[in-house]
């Protein structure tokens, strides 16, 4: 078995990646194969907490443009990130890794309050934390929510799955001429306003030097690679 170079991560699922070839919600051949990924980490003996985006369901932003209340539609965002944990917890419990779901916003009958202390026991004994309703507070993401959670739980570094390998000197969905960066300053990044992670998400792991790795959710074995040691993605440090 490969040595695992980290004792405990965070991993930040996009929601948009779940929904895989469709155009909403989520693909139940995707959210297998993210179980399936995370299994192989955890396999490995590694602590696993996760944060999932909504963006395949709801984005409060783009509800608040069309004339809803920007809070109104926050709460909408965080619930959609709800609605994604379930469905991850439930994909990998059936393939036998236990898990928890801990929510910022109470739901006492679908989901553990938010508790730091019982998160981190909950990682000591090898569950995987998924961590529902980003950090419950509206004009946040899901990614300032993952930075929060990871330094909270002292994880050794952010693993940032998403629908692209990496960072890129522009959205490279919309530039064909964007070059990819495989290592760049938290500085850097603010300075390029490089939209790979929100700016207030980038501040936060800069100020407590939590090291980032972008990398392409679709590339199987990625995730393994990178706990391993292997240079996969974009790093931010
Ligand atoms: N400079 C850049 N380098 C790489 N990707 C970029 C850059 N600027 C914008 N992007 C875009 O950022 C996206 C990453 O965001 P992602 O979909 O993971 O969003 P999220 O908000 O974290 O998750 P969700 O989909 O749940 O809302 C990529 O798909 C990519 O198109
Ligand atoms: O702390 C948070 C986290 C998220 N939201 C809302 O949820 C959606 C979905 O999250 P993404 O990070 O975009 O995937 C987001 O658009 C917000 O509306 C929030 O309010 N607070």
């Amino acid at each position: 078995m490969p040595l695992p170079k980290f004792r405990k991560i965070l991993l930040k699922l996009s929601g948009e990646a779940l929904m895989g070839d469709q155009g909403f919600g989520i693909e139940p051949r995707m959210i297998q194969y993210v179980a399936d990924e995370i299994r192989s980490i955890t396999d490995l003996g590694i602590q696993v907490a996760v944060v999932v985006g909504g963006g395949n369901i709801f984005r409060g932003i783009a509800a608040s443009s069309f004339n809803m209340d920007r809070t109104s539609a926050d709460h909408m965002g965080m619930l959609a990130t709800v609605i994604n944990s379930l469905a991850l917890q439930d994909a990998l419990e059936k393939k036998g890794v236990q898990t928890r779901v801990q929510s910022a916003i109470s739901m006492h009958e679908l989901a553990e309050p938010y508790i730091l202390r019982r998160a981190i026991r909950h990682l000591e004994k090898g569950r995987v934390v998924i961590f529902a309703a980003g950090t419950g507070n509206p004009y946040f993401t899901t990614d300032t929510a993952a930075v929060l959670r990871a330094q909270e739980i002292h994880a050794e570094i952010l693993l940032k799955a998403t629908k692209v390998n990496g960072l890129y000197t522009s959205d490279p969905q919309l530039d064909k001429k964007a070059e990819f960066i495989k290592n760049i300053s938290y500085m850097k990044v603010l300075e390029k306003q490089l939209k790979v992670m929100d700016m207030t998400a980038i501040s936060l792991a800069m100020d407590n030097k939590l090291p980032l790795i972008i990398f392409d959710m679709n590339q199987a074995g990625s995730m393994k690679n990178i706990v391993c040691g292997e240079e996969v993605g974009s790093r931010i440090s």
